[in-house]
């Protein structure tokens, strides 16, 4: 059910679901600890999130949590779609200071594993799009930390403005990596 794609950046791996669609829907499997083990991803979720979002072009991130409260998560689409961007903040991998884009959808129900370490965004691609995450950790607040979707050191393309982001994400201080 689940097949494994590397990426362009070190351990970001993108999860085909391999639904059973039928005339009645689909069928996903979302998470199996074996098909992980197998594929070399020693990842357990410890708390599952969603992030549901109104309007098309609403963006959030880029997030990550700084050692010792890194997150890996695995990321999913359950209702419309998003543009989703990882950015690799990891110094000594060699995709460091490196972004790649992927759309993430209900119709392609195609997950990403995001590996600790790396910065998560995404910008709505649909009114109504619920974002599932499954976390490696629990939330530790006040640890959070971020990277500017507009900053200069990365030129993210992203595909269109944001018509809605919040103001800690509008107000990240410029990487100064
Ligand atoms: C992340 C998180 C947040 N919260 C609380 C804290 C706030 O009171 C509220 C909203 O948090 P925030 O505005 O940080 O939510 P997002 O902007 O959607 O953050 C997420 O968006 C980017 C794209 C991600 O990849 C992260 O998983 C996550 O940081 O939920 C929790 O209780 N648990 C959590 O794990």
């Amino acid at each position: 059910m689940l097949s494994f794609q590397a990426t362009d950046l070190q351990d970001v791996v993108l999860v085909e679901t391999g639904a059973h669609r039928d005339e009645r829907g689909a069928f996903a499997r979302l998470y199996c600890p074996e098909a992980f083990a197998a594929a070399g991803i020693a990842f357990t979720p410890s708390q599952i999130n969603l992030s549901t979002n109104t309007l098309r072009h609403t963006l959030r991130g880029l997030h990550f949590q700084a050692a010792p409260w890194a997150e890996a998560k695995f990321v999913r689409v359950v209702t419309g779609a998003i543009y989703d961007v990882v950015l690799d903040l990891r110094p000594d991998s060699p995709s460091y200071r490196r972004w790649q884009a992927f759309e993430l959808s209900a119709d392609n129900l195609r997950g990403l594993f995001i590996p600790e370490g790396c910065a998560h965004g995404f910008l709505t691609l649909e009114d109504d799009t619920g974002v599932l995450y499954q976390m490696g950790r629990p939330y530790e607040p006040g640890h959070a930390a971020g990277i500017r979707y507009d900053d200069p050191a990365f030129a993210i393309d992203w595909p269109a403005a944001p018509v809605l982001i919040s103001r800690a994400d509008r107000e990240w201080p410029l990487f100064a990596g």
